[in-house]
C-alpha cells in the first residue's frame, strides 16, 4: 500500500493547536489555484459566466472534467460496490435515503414568530423515518444520499491511481487540494496519537473484535509519521510550486497592464464584469488568492492609496460568487476567521463530512457491531478516543440505512457533533431530564442509553409532525425510559419543571451544516438571525429555569446549536448569564473543540464564555457546532433589575417573558402582532399581508 494508503488521515494534532494548525499560510493559499480549478465544479458558481464554462476558459480542463464527474464520473470501485449493491436494492435504496433525510427537513412550526423563522431550522442528525420523506425536497434528499457516499470516494482517491488521475485532471503542480488531503477521519485528540507501533503489523488484515481498538491507534500511530512525511513533501512541493509560481505569475503578469503588481478591479471593470454576467472562473480565483496574499501582509503587498476594506470587500464578493453564498451570509460568515482560515472554512463546506454512526448500547456493543457490520462488507473504525460509541463508515457495501442491524435499532446513523452536547451533559442513570428541542431524537436516545433505560427523559418537539420520526426512533432503539410530549418549548417550566439535567440543542440556522444542506448559503437573511437569536434567548432562559438547583446528581443544562454564528451562539449565552445570576459557565468536558469567542465586532462578552466550544468543518471535520454547559445554582434574592423569563422562582412558574434589551423590542413586537395574525386566521378572520420586515436588530 503506498503512501496515500486507504484511509489516509492527517497527522494527529495536539488539541490545542488544531485551530492555529488548520490555518493554512498565505503561500499554501496561494497553490490553491491550480487546486481550486478541480474543486471548481462542487460549487454551484451560480453568478460566473456559463459561457466561459462552456467555452473551457478559465479552469477549462478540470471543469469539463469535473463536471463529468459531478453527474456521471466512472466510479471508483468502491462506489462501484456500493452503486453495484444500491441498483440490486432499490427497496432498501429507497429506506436508506428515508432514514437519511429526514432529519433536514423544515419546520413547519406551530407558533407564529417560527412560522416567521420556518425552514430556519436545522438539525444535527441524520436520522429519521420515512413519513417524512414526502416533505423533504427533492434535491436536498440527494444531496443527502450522496453525502452518504461521499467519503467512499475520497477513500478511493487515495489508493486507486487510476481514479485518482482522473478526479483531479488538471494537477498542474502536482498539489492536492486542501480538501483533498482534507483528513478523511474525524479529528483524532492528541491522545489518539498511540506509541504501540507492534499493533501496526494486523493493519492488513479484517477488523475483528480483538484487534479493532488496535488498528485505530495504529492507523494514527501511520497517519502521524505520514504527516510529518507529507509536511516534509509539502515544503518541497511549496518549494517547487512557488518556483513555478514565480514563473506563471511572470507570464501572466506580462498580460497585466501594471507589470507585476496585483491590482484590484477598477469601478469600470467591476460594473463590465457585473455587465457580462458575473466574472470568469478563473478570474474570481486569482482574485481571491491574490485579495489572501495581501491581506496576510498588507504592507509589502497592498497597492498604493488602496485600503484594507478594499480587498476585503473584493474577496468577500469573489467568495460569494464562487462558493454562492448570498452576500450577507458571506460577510457573516467571514467576520469569524482570519482570512486564510475563512477560505478554508469555505472550501470545507463543499465537501461532505464522514457517515458515522452510533452504537446503541441498549441493544448491542461496539465492537459486536462493528464484527456484524463488518460481516456485511462495511468497512469502518472507531471515530476516536473522546467517544467509545462512535463508528465511522468509510466504505460499504450495503445500504447503511438498511442493515438488519439498523431495523433492528443496534445503532443510530448520526452526525459526530451530535455526539458532542450529549457526552457534554453526561445524564446519569435514575435522573429527570429534560431534551427540550428532540425531533428526530438522536439525542434523546443517545441520553437514554447512557441512562441505561432507567430514570425518565422528556423528549419535547414544539413540530408535531416531527414527533412521528422521533418515537418511532425511541420505539426502533429500545428506549423505555423515555416520554414523548409536544410542547414550545418556551412554556416549560409551566407544563413541567425540576429536572436534574436539560438538553436545549435549539432551532438554528444551520451554518455548521452548509455541506448537507446548501439551500443555507442563500435562503438566511440578517432577519433570519435576528428571530432566531431572539427565540434562543427565549428558550434558553426557559432552559434553565426548568433545572432544578437542588438536585442531588446533577443540576446541569447543555445549549448546542449546529451553526458557528455568534448570534446564535455566545451571544445567547453571554444573554443568559446575564439574565440568570445563578447559572455559571462550566467546563464542558469535551476534549477538544475551539473555546467560544471572548469578545466580537466590538462586542465584549462575560470572559468565562470562552469556557463554551466551537467545532468546525475545516479543523475538526464534522459539522460546524457549538456547547456550552451551565450549572444552575439555587436563586438567591432576585437581584434588583434582573428579568424574568420563565419565572422559576419560588414556586412561580409562570412564563413572564421580559426581555428589556433595545435590539428586541421591535423583535417582540413583530411577535405579538404574529400571535394576534394567528388567533384572527384561527378565528377564520382575514388577515392583511404582513407589514414590511422589521429593521435589523442590533
Ligand atoms: C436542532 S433540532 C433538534 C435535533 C435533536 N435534538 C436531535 O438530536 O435529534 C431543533 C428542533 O427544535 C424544534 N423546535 C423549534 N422551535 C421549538 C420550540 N419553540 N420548542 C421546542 N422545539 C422547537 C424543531 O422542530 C427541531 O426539531
Amino acid at each position: 500500500m503506498g503512501r496515500r494508503a486507504k484511509n489516509k488521515q492527517g497527522a494527529p494534532e495536539p488539541l490545542e493547536d488544531a485551530h492555529a494548525g488548520a490555518r493554512p499560510s498565505a503561500k499554501k493559499l496561494g497553490k490553491r489555484k491550480a487546486d481550486g480549478d478541480d474543486d471548481a465544479p462542487k460549487r454551484p458558481a451560480k453568478k460566473l459566466r456559463e459561457a466561459d464554462v462552456k467555452k473551457g476558459k478559465g479552469a477549462p480542463k478540470a471543469l469539463a472534467k469535473k463536471g463529468v464527474e459531478k453527474k456521471g464520473k466512472a466510479p471508483t470501485k468502491a462506489a462501484k460496490k456500493v452503486q453495484e449493491s444500491e441498483d440490486e436494492d432499490g427497496d432498501e435504496d429507497e429506506l436508506m435515503q428515508g432514514g437519511s433525510s429526514e432529519g433536514w427537513e423544515d419546520v413547519d412550526e406551530d407558533f407564529d414568530t417560527k412560522a416567521e423563522a420556518k425552514s430556519l431550522f436545522r438539525d444535527s442528525d441524520e436520522e429519521g423515518d420515512l413519513e417524512d420523506l414526502d416533505e423533504f425536497d427533492v434535491e436536498a434528499e440527494d444531496d443527502e444520499f450522496e453525502s452518504l457516499r461521499g467519503p467512499v470516494q475520497e477513500l478511493d482517491l487515495g489508493s486507486d491511481e487510476e481514479d485518482e488521475e482522473e478526479a483531479a485532471p488538471v494537477r498542474l503542480r502536482g498539489k492536492r487540494s486542501k480538501q483533498q488531503e482534507r483528513p478523511a477521519k474525524i479529528i483524532p485528540t492528541g491522545s489518539d496519537a498511540s506509541d504501540d507501533d507492534e499493533e501496526e503489523d494486523d493493519e492488513d488484515g479484517p477488523i475483528t473484535m480483538a484487534n479493532m481498538e488496535a488498528r485505530s491507534r495504529a492507523l494514527d500511530a501511520r497517519a502521524a509519521r505520514e504527516a510529518e512525511l507529507d509536511a516534509e513533501e509539502m515544503r518541497q512541493a511549496e518549494q517547487a510550486s512557488d518556483e513555478e509560481l514565480a514563473d506563471e505569475d511572470m507570464d501572466e503578469d506580462a498580460d497585466e497592464a501594471d507589470g507585476g503588481e496585483f491590482q484590484l478591479p477598477t469601478a469600470e471593470e467591476r460594473e463590465e464584469e457585473k455587465n457580462a454576467g458575473g466574472p470568469q472562473l478563473h478570474v474570481v480565483q486569482r482574485r481571491m488568492r491574490e485579495c489572501v496574499s495581501v491581506l496576510n501582509n498588507f504592507k509589502k503587498r497592498a497597492a498604493k492609496g488602496r485600503s484594507r476594506a478594499e480587498y476585503v470587500a473584493q474577496l468577500m464578493s469573489d467568495i460569494a460568487n464562487y462558493y454562492g453564498y448570498n452576500e450577507f451570509l458571506t460577510d457573516k460568515l467571514f467576520q469569524l476567521f482570519p482570512v486564510s482560515e475563512a477560505i478554508e472554512f469555505f472550501e470545507a463546506n463543499e465537501v461532505p463530512r464522514p457517515v458515522t454512526i452510533r452504537t446503541n448500547t441498549l441493544r448491542t456493543r461496539r465492537r459486536d457491531l462493528a464484527q456484524a457490520l463488518v460481516n456485511r462488507g462495511v468497512n469502518l473504525e472507531p471515530i476516536g478516543k473522546w467517544t467509545n460509541v462512535g463508528l465511522q463508515v468509510f466504505e460499504s457495501s450495503v445500504p447503511i440505512g438498511a442493515t438488519p442491524e439498523y431495523l433492528a435499532g443496534h445503532y443510530m446513523l448520526q452526525a459526530a457533533s451530535s455526539f458532542l452536547p450529549v457526552i457534554a451533559l453526561g445524564p446519569q442513570p435514575g435522573e429527570r431530564v429534560l431534551d427540550m428541542a428532540s425531533a428526530p431524537g438522536g439525542k434523546t436516545t443517545h441520553m437514554a442509553a447512557l441512562m441505561q433505560n432507567t430514570g425518565v427523559i422528556f423528549a419535547n418537539e414544539l413540530n408535531k409532525a416531527r414527533t412521528k420520526s422521533l418515537t418511532a426512533n425511541v420505539h426502533r432503539l429500545g428506549c423505555k425510559n423515555v416520554v414523548v410530549c409536544s410542547y414550545d418549548g418556551r412554556e416549560f417550566p409551566k407544563v413541567m419543571g425540576g429536572f436534574d439535567r436539560v438538553l436545549l440543542d435549539a432551532p438554528c440556522s444551520g451554518t455548521g451544516v452548509i455541506s448537507k444542506d446548501a439551500s443555507v448559503k442563500t435562503n438566511k437573511s440578517e432577519r433570519d438571525f435576528t428571530l432566531l437569536s431572539h427565540l434562543q434567548k427565549q428558550l434558553i432562559l426557559c432552559a434553565i429555569d426548568s433545572v432544578q438547583p437542588d438536585s442531588k446528581t446533577g443540576g446541569y443544562l447543555v445549549y448546542s446549536t449546529c451553526s458557528v454564528t455568534v448570534d446564535e451562539n455566545e451571544a445567547v449565552v453571554d444573554y443568559a448569564l446575564r439574565k440568570r445570576p445563578n447559572v455559571k459557565l462550566v467546563e464542558t468536558g469535551l476534549e477538544f473543540g475551539v473555546p467560544g469567542f471572548k469578545s466580537f465586532r466590538g462586542k465584549t462578552f462575560d470572559p468565562r464564555v470562552s469556557m463554551t466550544r466551537r467545532f468546525y468543518p475545516h479543523v475538526h471535520n464534522m459539522d460546524g457546532f457549538f456547547v456550552a454547559k451551565f450549572k444552575v445554582e439555587k436563586r438567591t434574592k432576585k437581584p434588583a433589575g434582573a428579568q424574568q423569563a420563565g419565572g422559576a422562582e419560588d414556586g412561580d412558574t409562570a412564563p413572564a417573558f421580559a426581555f428589556d434589551d433595545e435590539a428586541d423590542k421591535a423583535i417582540i413586537e413583530e411577535a405579538k402582532e404574529g400571535m394576534k395574525r394567528k388567533s384572527m386566521k384561527a378565528k377564520g378572520l382575514r388577515v392583511s399581508a404582513r407589514p414590511k420586515a422589521v429593521p435589523a436588530a442590533a
